[in-house]
C-alpha cells in the first residue's frame, strides 16, 4: 500500500480543500510574526544577544484541523503559544494575531481555550469532579444552575467517551488513576467546558501510544466538525492521524517551509522534486526533507524557506492578509490581554476551598505526619521535663531547656510548609492564567486549608500534652498564654516558609532559603546567646527571634538576668513583634504568587 499516494483513501470531505462543517468556527490570521528570546547567560555575564526563534510567519487557520509541524527546536509551540497569546508579549519585535478579522483582546480567552501538552489535573480528585471544578468557575452562574453545569459535564463526559471511567481519581505518584489516553481527554474535557470555538492544543498525541493517539485525534477531528477551529503542535504523527489534518504548517528554524492544505503538500513537494517512497509516511517525509535528508531532482539555489515565499500557498495567504488584515505594523501590546473572570471572589473562594478540603483528605499523609510529629515531641519533651520542680537551680535550668526545645519545635516542625506553593505551582499557574480563580482566592484557600488542620491543631493537641506533662501554671488562662505564644512562634515560621514557598520553585533552593532565618531564629531567641552581651548593632535581631517568656519566680530572675523585660508589655510586645513578622511574611507570599511568571 503507497500511503504518499493518499487521495483515495482520504475521508470524502477532504477531497476538496473546503471543511464540511455544519457551523464555520473563528478564523485565525497571523502576519508577520517576529518573536526573540535572550538566552539568561547568569548574573555575571554580560546581556545576552537576542536570538529569532520565529522569523516573520504569516499564516490563516480556519474551522478544521490545523497542525503545526516541524523538527524539534523548530519553533511548533512557540508558534502556538504566541498564537494563542500564551508567549510573553515582550519578546514580540512584530507582528499581530487576528480573529475573525479582530486584534486579539480578553474575549480571545473566553472563546478560546489552550490544552497544554503536560495534563495538569488535580490527581486525588475523579475525572467527573475535575470537569465539574471547571464548570463551576468558568460558567457564568446567571446562565447556568448546578443542574445545567452537571448537565453540561455529563455530555462532555458521554462525547469524551469518559463513562467508564468518570468517577476514577486522575492519580498522583502514589495512586494509580486513569490511563494516559483518559487523562488527555479528561484535560481536552476541562477546557471544552466553556465551549470555545478555538482550541489550540501542544502536541496532544505525546506520551501516548498509537491507538490512543489515534483515538484523541478522531475526537477532535469530529470535534472540528461541529464547527470548530483546532490549531495544535505534533511531532511526528502517523498515517492513520496526519489524513485528518485539514492544513498543515511546516517550520524549520523558525521559518515557514510550507503553509496551505495538507493533502495538497506532498503534491507541493513533488513539484519541487522531492520524492516520496512507497510505504513512506507522508509526515516522516516531510520531516526528512527538512532536515536535508531527502535530496531533489530538480536543483535550485534556493531554500525551502525561499522557495515557499515564492510559492502560490504563499501568495495567496498574503494576499488575503493585505485584504483582511490592513497595515502590518499594527501596534503590538507588551501586556498581553488581561483576564476577566466570570464567577465572584466568594464563590470562587468556596469552589477552591472545597477542592482544597478533598484533596487534603483524600490525600491526609501530611497532616497525620504533622499530628503524630506534635504528639511525639509533646510526650517526648513532657518525659524528659516532667512536673519540673520549683527550687534552684534546677527550675531555671529546666524551663531554660523546656523552652529552647519548645521553640525549636514550632521553627523546625514546620519545615514541611516549605512545599505549599511549589507542588502545586504548575496547577495554579495554569488555572490562574486560564481565568479559573484569582490569585487572592488561590493564596487565601491553600493558607486556611493547610493552617487549620496542619498547624494549628497540632499545635493545640501539643501544647496540652507537653504543658500539664511539664507540670507548668496549673491556671487555664496560663495555659492559653502558653498556646498562644507557641502558636504564634509556631506561625511565625510558618508564615516565612510560605514566603519562599512562594518565591521559589525547586524545593532544593527552598530547602536552603529557609534554612537561614530559621537559624537566625533560633540563635536570637536568647537561649544561646545573652541578649545584654550582644553587640549594639546587631541586638535588634531579637526582633525577629522566636521569643518565649514564663511568669514564674524563677523566670522573673532569670529573664532579669538576660535583659528581659518581663512587665505585662514586655510579654505582649514578643506577641506583637510576631504577629508583625506573619503579617509582613503572609503579604510578602501573596505578592510573590503575583509575581510568578505566567508566560511561556
Ligand atoms: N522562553 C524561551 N527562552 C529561551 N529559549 C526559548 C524560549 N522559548 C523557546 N525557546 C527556544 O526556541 C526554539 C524553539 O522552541 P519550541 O519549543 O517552539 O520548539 P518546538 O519545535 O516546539 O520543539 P519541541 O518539538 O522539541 O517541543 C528552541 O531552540 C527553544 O530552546
Amino acid at each position: 500500500m503507497d500511503m504518499c499516494k493518499m487521495d483515495p483513501r482520504l475521508p470524502k470531505e477532504r477531497r476538496d480543500d473546503r471543511v464540511s462543517v455544519t457551523v464555520p468556527g473563528p478564523t485565525l490570521m497571523f502576519q508577520n510574526i517576529r518573536y526573540v528570546v535572550r538566552e539568561n547567560r547568569g548574573p555575571c555575564r554580560k546581556k545576552a544577544p537576542e536570538r529569532d526563534i520565529l522569523k516573520n510567519v504569516s499564516g490563516i487557520m480556519k474551522t478544521g484541523l490545523n497542525a503545526i509541524m516541524g523538527a524539534t527546536g523548530s519553533g511548533k509551540t512557540s508558534l502556538l503559544d504566541v498564537i494563542a497569546g500564551r508567549k510573553d508579549p515582550r519578546g514580540m519585535r512584530s507582528g499581530q494575531v487576528l480573529v475573525d478579522n479582530k486584534f486579539v483582546t480578553h474575549e480571545l480567552h473566553l472563546m478560546s481555550a489552550y490544552v497544554v501538552q503536560d495534563d495538569i489535573l488535580m490527581g486525588t480528585l475523579s475525572v467527573r469532579e475535575n470537569l465539574l471544578f471547571s464548570a463551576n468557575l468558568r460558567l457564568p452562574r446567571q446562565q447556568y444552575s448546578a443542574a445545567d453545569k452537571e448537565k453540561k459535564v455529563m455530555n462532555i463526559i458521554q462525547d469524551l467517551g469518559l463513562e467508564d471511567c468518570a468517577n476514577t481519581k486522575i492519580g498522583t505518584e502514589f495512586l494509580r488513576g486513569v490511563s494516559g489516553g483518559e487523562r488527555k481527554r479528561c484535560s481536552i474535557g476541562m477546557e471544552l467546558i466553556t465551549s470555545p470555538s478555538l482550541l489550540f492544543l501542544d502536541e496532544p498525541t505525546t506520551g501516548l501510544d498509537s491507538n490512543t493517539a489515534n483515538s484523541i485525534m478522531g475526537l477532535l477531528h469530529k470535534l472540528s466538525r461541529s464547527g470548530k477551529t483546532i490549531i495544535f503542535s505534533i511531532h511526528q504523527p502517523r498515517y492513520s492521524i496526519f489524513r485528518l489534518f485539514d492544513h498543515l504548517t511546516l517550520l524549520h528554524k523558525g521559518e515557514m517551509v510550507y503553509a496551505g492544505p495538507a493533502n495538497k503538500a506532498i503534491q507541493y513537494f513533488h513539484d519541487l522534486g522531492y520524492e516520496c517512497e512507497a510505504f513512506n509516511n507522508p509526515a516522516d517525509f516531510f520531516l526528512d526533507i527538512i532536515n536535508g535528508e531527502t535530496s531533489t531532482s530538480v536543483p535550485t539555489d534556493k531554500s525551502l524557506v525561499e522557495l515557499y515565499r515564492d510559492s502560490q500557498y504563499c501568495a495567496e495567504v498574503t494576499e488575503e492578509l493585505t485584504q483582511i488584515a490592513g497595515p502590518a505594523d499594527s501596534p503590538i501590546s507588551k501586556k498581553g490581554a488581561s483576564l476577566s473572570y466570570v464567577t465572584s471572589f466568594f464563590y470562587q473562594l468556596k469552589i477552591v476551598c472545597w477542592r482544597m478540603v478533598l484533596n487534603l483528605v483524600r490525600n491526609p499523609q501530611t497532616s497525620y505526619a504533622q499530628i503524630v510529629l506534635n504528639m511525639f515531641f509533646a510526650v517526648l519533651v513532657g518525659l524528659i521535663y516532667f512536673q519540673m520542680p520549683h527550687n534552684l537551680p534546677e527550675a531555671l535550668q529546666n524551663r531554660t531547656g523546656a523552652f529552647f526545645f519548645l521553640v525549636i519545635n514550632m521553627v523546625f516542625g514546620n519545615l514541611s510548609a516549605v512545599e505549599l506553593f511549589i507542588n502545586e505551582r504548575a496547577l495554579f499557574v495554569h488555572e490562574n492564567s486560564g481565568g479559573y480563580y484569582r490569585t487572592s482566592v488561590y493564596f487565601l484557600s491553600k493558607v486556611f486549608v493547610d493552617l487549620i488542620p496542619n498547624r494549628i491543631i497540632p499545635i493545640l493537641i501539643f501544647s496540652a500534652i507537653a504543658y500539664y506533662m511539664m507540670g507548668l501554671k496549673p491556671a487555664f488562662t496560663a495555659f492559653l498564654c502558653f498556646s498562644l505564644t507557641l502558636s504564634l512562634a509556631s506561625l511565625a515560621a510558618v508564615s516565612l516558609a510560605f514566603l519562599v514557598s512562594a518565591t521559589v520553585s525547586s524545593f532544593a533552593m527552598a530547602n536552603v532559603l529557609i534554612a537561614v532565618p530559621f537559624v537566625f531564629m533560633m540563635v536570637f531567641g536568647g537561649f544561646l546567646v545573652n541578649l545584654n552581651s550582644m553587640l549594639n548593632w546587631l541586638s535588634w535581631f531579637k526582633w525577629i527571634r522566636v521569643n518565649f517568656k514564663e511568669e514564674r519566680l524563677t523566670g522573673e530572675m532569670y529573664l532579669k538576668a538576660q535583659g528581659m523585660d518581663y512587665s505585662a508589655w514586655g510579654f505582649w510586645q514578643n506577641h506583637v513583634a510576631l504577629l508583625g513578622i506573619i503579617l509582613v511574611c503572609m503579604t510578602l507570599s501573596y505578592i510573590q504568587l503575583r509575581r510568578i511568571n505566567r508566560w511561556k
